[in-house]
């Protein structure tokens, strides 16, 4: 994998409303990587973090008896635990464990919605007794800093998505009255968003995760943590970590590695809800997790969490006026890495929860 630079903005300048949209459309737009560092977040996230992810190691080394009672067979495993059970072009993740759950807001949807979208609304069980910690509020805490960051980045990708669209001045106006903008979108109408704490246990393969795209609008991520399991499980810092590890997006054709020399970084990259809701003016960023080295040289496991901040389980997916399906699947990366959009999302409009569904079909019962 290359090296590349990560486009970053500081974390005063975003939430302080700095106007940071070039350097959001160098992230995200044509020829960008994908992904932005926000970078000098508060020292309150930076320690929430490693709280959350020394437990996500906890979590993953409790006996199997114990943790199979945090396991949702029947709505695919999105809820709660589950390990080995994803597949990514039909090979099985198994050195993954994970821990899912909606920690923004309490699913108390109506009886209605939960019928019939269960697992969008189900809420876990929490492993807060077996691990003698309070994991829930950890995991809510870091859950809410995450989802409140996002705020500010979405609204500078509707910035964003208005210059691609490149609407006529004379129709700006009604075109303006129409879009519904990504940020209201997922924080004004939206109730689902999903986080997930993962453990990746030391692989055999090389592999930790393979190539996806994510479902979201888009997916805030924090450093990740890794542990030397031959050693005591002591923590491995800075140059400890094998340089081959890690995160990876593919663009322009090739995979880059995604890493920044600090850990006050929460990282965002595109989903494939705002793919279509822009029309693909935001194309999803496909992404993979290698162990590399780490797998052939030592026993090394890698703590991290995500928050997929989601529209709403009812919300209609389709383009914005002037824009069609074909544009969406169109501007997709990486189109042989990843489960195709068109067989996934053949129509639109279409609800979120739908279009959830039928990829977590895709990955986990292909
Ligand atoms: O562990 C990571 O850094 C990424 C995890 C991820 O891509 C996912 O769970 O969708
Ligand atoms: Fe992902």
């Amino acid at each position: 994998a290359s090296c590349g630079e990560v486009v970053e903005i500081e974390y005063d300048d975003v939430v302080g409303g700095a106007d940071v949209t070039a350097q959001v459309a160098e992230a995200f737009g044509p020829g960008g990587y994908g992904i932005l560092a926000v970078t000098g977040v508060p020292a309150s996230l930076t320690a929430a973090r490693r709280e959350l992810l020394g437990l996500a190691r906890n979590l993953a080394r409790l006996p199997e008896a114990t943790l199979a009672k945090y396991e949702r067979p029947d709505l695919n495993y999105i809820v709660g635990w589950s390990r080995g059970r994803e597949k990514f072009l039909g090979t099985l993740d198994d050195a993954k464990g994970s821990f899912y759950a909606n920690a923004i807001f309490d699913s108390k949807s109506g009886r209605k919605l939960a019928a019939k979208y269960p697992a969008s609304t189900a809420t876990p069980a929490w492993p807060d007794a077996d691990l003698n910690a309070n994991f829930s509020g950890a995991f809510k805490h870091l859950s809410r800093a995450l989802y409140d960051l996002s705020y500010h980045v979405l609204r500078r990708c509707d910035y964003v998505v208005d210059d691609q669209l490149n609407v006529k001045k004379r129709w700006w106006w009604w075109w303006r009255r129409r879009r519904i903008p990504l940020a209201a979108i997922t924080h004004k109408r939206s109730r689902l968003h999903v986080s997930r704490l993962l453990h990746y246990y030391p692989s055999a393969t090389g592999s930790w995760c393979g190539w996806h795209n994510d479902n979201s609008v888009v997916t805030a991520l924090v450093p990740a943590m890794f542990y030397d399991d031959d050693d005591d499980g002591r923590e491995l810092r800075g140059d400890e970590v094998p340089p081959d590890a890690g995160l990876e997006v593919f663009a322009n054709g090739e995979p880059v590695k995604v890493k920044l020399e600090r850990d006050d970084v929460v990282f965002f990259q595109i989903g494939e809800a705002a793919q279509v809701l822009s029309g693909g003016a935001l194309v999803a960023t496909p992404h993979r997790v290698v162990a590399g080295t780490a797998s052939t040289h030592r026993n090394i496991s890698r703590e991290s969490f995500a928050i997929f901040v989601e529209p709403n389980w009812d919300e209609k997916l389709k383009p914005p006026p002037g824009r069609s399906l074909p544009d969406v699947y169109a501007a997709a990366h990486a189109d042989a890495l990843i489960p195709p959009l068109p067989t996934r999302l053949p129509k639109v409009p279409v609800e979120f929860a739908q279009f959830l569904a039928d990829s977590v079909r895709e990955y986990y019962e292909a």
